[in-house]
């Protein structure tokens, strides 16, 4: 099965719009490795095939979500990357080294590993916890401590305030940071996220996934991310990977080209109905609907850089069908709703 995405039906380049974030250049993310998943199967020794023949392309420093209905193979195809399941067929490379040759625990501290309900040791500090991996591989107290501390403030949590308390005297949200922050803490070339936000409540979920996202922009880690949700897929994936039964491929593809052309019916019934508001939240406003300044009193204003559906929400609150399109907090020009929707085509 051929899954690159030039291959690929739904494609992108289709005519759908680019997707509001720039999916990174193969190279990006300085100590961050391509995975590739090479005809690939699992079948478990009680005869089922989770997978049955899976290939993919994830490149360097990019952040690929799984998704699909339950028990159609997503844990199963992560925990083959990091050989916590040993796959029966194909061939997994890191970079170009074939990951089925290293040893499994050494390859386990090269790759981070966050899953639902994180996991901490209930009886170590949140320090301890996140300098885990380093004191496996037996790097000095005083490094350990400063990585450790490093890393609670890049996931938003005050060493000073947090580090000596023990996981149970943290908020999910805080605890799921901290998950984050230990697979991190050795700085793998690959993270694993299996489910990682769904323990929480939707509000700190929101706030989670936003400040996940501003992390990796800094580190800019391959990530391959398992969930259940569309609105989580879509908002932190640059491609998003819909897998049927037995680890079937459906689609592979940017958020905003999965929503604009479902590739087979199957990925169309998954994305559903609501599509088209999906895909306006991942749209950015084409240039080409901004017409030059006219009259702009009393009319809200958007950024350039906001999503189609941030500048149609900032209407219709104002209850206008034009906003003002500033850039660098300067007025560029007047966007109209129906351009912004014929040139969004978010239905098509
Ligand atoms: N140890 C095992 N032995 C036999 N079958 C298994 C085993 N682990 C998983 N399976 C089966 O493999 C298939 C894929 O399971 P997997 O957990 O990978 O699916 P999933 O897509 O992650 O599901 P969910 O979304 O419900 O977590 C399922 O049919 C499951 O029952």
């Amino acid at each position: 099965m051929d899954v690159t995405p030039e291959s690929n039906p739904g494609a992108a380049g289709g005519g759908a719009a680019p997707a509001a974030r720039p999916a990174p250049a193969p190279g990006d993310g300085p100590g961050a490795s391509a995975i590739t998943l090479d005809h690939i199967r699992k079948q478990y020794p009680d005869g089922t095939v989770a997978v049955q023949d899976l290939s993919l392309e994830i490149g360097a420093g990019e952040l690929v979500v799984l998704i699909g209905p339950s028990g159609c193979g997503k844990s199963t195809v992560l925990r083959m990357i990091n050989r916590l399941i040993e796959p029966t067929g194909g061939r997994i490379r890191l970079g170009d080294e074939d990951v089925t040759r290293v040893d499994p625990v050494r390859l386990r501290r090269r790759i981070g590993y966050v899953i639902q309900n994180v996991g901490l040791f209930p009886h170590q500090t949140v320090r301890a916890n996140v300098g885990t991996v380093p004191k496996l591989l037996g790097w000095p107290k005083q490094r350990i401590a400063a990585r450790a501390d490093e890393l609670l403030d890049l996931v938003g949590l005050d060493p000073a305030q947090f580090g000596r308390r023990y996981p149970h005297e943290l908020s999910g949200g805080q605890r799921q940071r901290v998950g984050v922050a230990r697979a991190l803490a050795a700085d793998p070339v690959v993270l694993l996220m299996d489910e990682p936000f769904s323990a929480v409540d939707p509000i700190a979920r929101g706030r989670l996934q936003e400040e996940f996202l501003r992390l990796q922009a800094e580190v800019r880690k391959t990530i391959v991310l398992v969930t259940h949700d569309l609105d989580e897929a879509v908002r932190l994936g640059d491609r998003i990977a819909v897998l049927s039964q037995g680890g079937r491929l459906e689609q592979y593809d940017t958020p905003a080209a999965l929503l604009g052309a479902p590739a087979t019916p199957f990925v169309r019934e998954f994305v559903g109905a609501d599509r088209g508001i999906r895909r306006l939240a991942v749209t950015p406003i084409a240039r080409t609907a901004v017409t030059p300044l006219s009259s702009t009193d009393g009319l809200p204003t958007v950024d350039l850089g906001a999503s189609a559906y941030d500048a149609l929400a900032v209407m219709l609150t104002a209850g206008v069908d034009r906003a003002v399109v500033t850039e660098d907090g300067r007025p560029v020009g007047v966007l109209d709703r129906h351009r912004l929707l014929a040139d969004g085509d978010p239905a098509a």
